[in-house]
């Protein structure tokens, strides 16, 4: 009785110091491009999350209006929008713990990510520059495609700079993740909410390796298996298609975006055991001159905290990675080029 008393006042104690330590912790959140197709479910999406306590909404167009409206949804965050004023890009960086990068051109049928590379690039490192400058400790999360270019356009933006930090640079390659999931479960018949499909190397066609082999479904073999793999290889396409000419995957990527930046935001309040696939500066093909690359990474307060090899992959498998980091290696290599050609 007295012990079951005195386990409940402990464990009352540990919440309420568990409970003020988190509640002092202020995560300011901004998001570019917040009045985008990405940008807008996204930022409702934060503004529906606890650990966001201050939601910074920039956008060449319509940052205000999205904010006003976000504003009225009783969530205790603040919500505040900001113009291309000469100030208004830094203020809303300013402090920011997260900063969401979802600005830039989406695709229309019959386009690759890497034809959208001429119109993304300088978005890209224009706001990477502001970043640099306001917010150069936030960590930085990369939507706009080519992400396999975009990423590395931001590294050598804040190389640049002096202040590159490579454990707080990601590629938001979380969609890859959730397509994989929901793909295998509807061949298996499953729910997907128990299906977790590691996919690696980066984020374009056969740039994407799902690893099947590390699924509850190893054995999947033979036209089930290429098919599933070409799914998840070119979703992109499907919703492109689908949209006729109106855009690329708006909802399902604010979804994905949302569910990593809340990774990151548990992460940096001391939970353990955060892991989740991006695309970073990696040191598992550097020797083949591949400088990022997307594998499961744990999280931890700083950003990267432990970045896991793919593991010892099949035949199959191996010939999928071939291909990706050849492909990795120029798409990186463009990103670069682009800094220094158009600093
Ligand atoms: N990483 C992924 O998995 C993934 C998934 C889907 C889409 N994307 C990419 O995300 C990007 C955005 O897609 P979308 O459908 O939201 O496009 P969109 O055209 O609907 O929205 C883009 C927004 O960016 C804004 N913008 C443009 N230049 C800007 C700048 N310099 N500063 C701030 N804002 C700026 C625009 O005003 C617009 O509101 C595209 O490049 C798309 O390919 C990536
Ligand atoms: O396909 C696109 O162009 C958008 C995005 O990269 C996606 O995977 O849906």
């Amino acid at each position: 009785m007295f012990a079951a008393r005195a386990a409940r006042q402990t464990f009352g104690l540990f919440q309420k110091r568990a409970f003020s330590a988190s509640s002092s912790q202020l995560s300011k959140v901004a998001v570019l491009g917040a009045a985008g197709g990405i940008g807008q479910p996204l930022s409702l999406l934060l503004k529906l999350n606890p650990h966001v306590t201050e939601l910074a909404l920039y956008d060449i167009r319509g940052g205000p209006g999205v904010a006003a409206d976000l504003s009225h949804i009783n969530t205790n965050s603040t919500v505040t929008g900001y113009e291309p004023t000469p100030t208004g890009l830094s203020e809303a960086l300013k402090g920011s713990e997260i900063v969401l990068i979802p600005a830039g051109v989406p695709r229309k049928p019959g386009m690759t990510r890497d034809d959208l590379f001429n119109t993304n690039a300088s978005i890209v490192r224009d706001l990477a520059k502001a970043v640099a400058d306001a917010s150069p400790e936030a960590k930085i999360l990369v939507i706009s495609n080519p992400v396999n270019s975009t990423v590395p356009i931001v590294s050598e933006v804040f190389k640049s700079k002096g202040v590159y930090n490579p454990k707080r640079l990601f590629g938001v390659t979380t969609l890859d993740v959730v397509r994989a999931s929901r793909f295998i479960s509807q061949v298996k018949g499953t729910d997907p909410a128990n299906e977790a499909v590691p996919v690696v190397g980066g984020h374009s066609g056969v740039t994407i390796v799902p690893l099947l082999s590390q699924s509850n479904h190893p054995s999947l073999d033979g036209e089930a298996r290429d098919k599933l793999v070409h799914r998840i290889q070119f979703g992109g396409d499907e919703v492109v298609k689908a949209k006729d000419g109106a855009g690329s995957a708006t909802l399902s990527m604010a979804f994905a975006g949302a569910r990593f930046a809340e990774s990151l935001l548990k992460a940096a309040k001391g939970e353990k055991g955060v892991v989740e696939p991006t695309f970073v500066d990696s040191p598992l093909y550097k020797d083949q001159g591949v400088e990022f690359f997307a594998s499961r990474v744990e999280l931890g307060p700083n950003g990267v905290e432990k970045i896991l090899d793919v593991g010892k992959l099949p035949e199959y498998e191996e010939k999928l990675l071939e291909a990706s980091l050849d492909g990795l290696k120029k798409n990186i290599q463009k990103g670069i080029d682009f800094v220094k050609a158009n600093p």
